[in-house]
């Protein structure tokens, strides 16, 4: 029998991930493969599914890590979906604290052996986030490390903010730490599916562990009851700790009608507008997060948004 082919999307909170899945299945969609997506976010709200097209059969992992404390239900999502349909790949995508190795060890059950190759690991890098990666504490540096040190293909992803000098330097560092596998330097993760689905995969040695458990990090999920000022909310933005890494979800401002689609990474705040209608809800991924304080600074932006209307 064919064995399913497994690729395992790792990569820091914003690196690119989703952005390369979505890339990925248009290609695996124009070559006619029956693709699988897992996807696994720390938060108990799922935001980047909404990037996965009806037709692709799709598992969720909410609420924590396939590498640690949701192993169990990761083996009953792949056994369904190998139950449930004949497929070509599954891709996994990681959550951005996932230790790539971990997730590996959970795709390596005995139970799949005969089902499921794993054919490797594919790293995304945010250049500029690599660039500045001294801000991190140590813990995070060294899962940025890690994710690195263990990926088959390295995608250097949102270079275009970074100039050649730059993008000279952090591809040096990254293949000192890893000069076997395959480089490759991106804009929005655009990639030919042929460069990350054709090389050898790494010999693995024994790794340093580096859980999210020990990494401290926390995610908040917020819904806000209706529009709020944008002004009010990026001064917020602007003031909020460093050690809030990312936020993504759905927003409706006072100024406009539409609803808008929300994504922060790495200082950089981006709204789409979104033509559904989902719930105004925020999922915030960082260090020590409290979540007291947090739900006081988000009730804080809607009752002074109240005071703008
Ligand atoms: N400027 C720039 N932005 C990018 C690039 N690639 C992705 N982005 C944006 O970066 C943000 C995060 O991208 P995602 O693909 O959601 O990142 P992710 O790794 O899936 O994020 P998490 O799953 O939350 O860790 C989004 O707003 C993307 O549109 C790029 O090459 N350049």
């Amino acid at each position: 029998m064919k064995k399913v082919e497994v690729f395992i999307l790792s990569g820091f909170l914003g690196s690119g991930k989703t952005t390369l899945l979505k890339n990925i299945l248009t290609q695996e969609k124009e070559n006619k493969r029956k693709v699988a997506v897992v996807m696994n976010e720390l938060g108990q709200v799922s935001i980047d599914s909404n990037a996965v097209s009806e037709d692709t059969p799709l598992k969720e992992l909410l609420n924590g890590c396939v590498c640690c404390t949701i192993q169990g239900q990761f083996e009953v999502q792949l056994q369904e979906l190998l139950q449930d349909y004949e497929l070509d790949s599954i891709y996994i995508e990681t959550t951005g604290v996932a230790h790539p190795i971990e997730v590996l060890d959970a795709c390596m059950s005995p139970l799949f052996a005969s089902k499921l190759t794993v054919q490797g690991i594919v790293t995304i890098i945010d250049a500029n986030r690599w660039k500045d990666r001294h801000t991190l504490t140590p813990q995070f540096k060294i899962l940025l490390q890690e994710q690195i040190k263990h990926a088959d293909v390295l995608i250097l992803n949102k270079v275009e903010q970074l100039t050649e000098k730059e993008q000279a330097q952090n591809v040096f560092e990254i293949q000192s730490l890893n000069n076997q596998a395959k480089c490759l330097l991106t804009s929005f993760a655009s990639v030919q599916l042929d460069d990350i689905r054709t090389y050898q995969t790494l010999e693995r040695k024994p790794h340093e562990k580096t859980s999210v458990a020990h990494l401290h990090v926390k995610t908040y999920v917020h819904t806000f009851s209706g529009p709020i000022d944008i002004d009010i909310f990026e001064e917020w933005l602007r003031s909020m700790p460093e050690s809030i890494y990312r936020i993504k979800g759905y927003l409706k401002f006072l100024h406009s009608k539409h609803n808008y689609s929300f994504q922060y990474s790495y200082g950089t705040p981006i709204y789409m507008k979104e033509l559904m209608n989902y719930p105004l809800t925020l999922v915030f991924i960082g260090e020590e997060l409290d979540p007291v304080w947090m739900k006081a600074e988000m009730n804080g932006i809607e009752t002074k948004s109240i005071r703008e209307m």
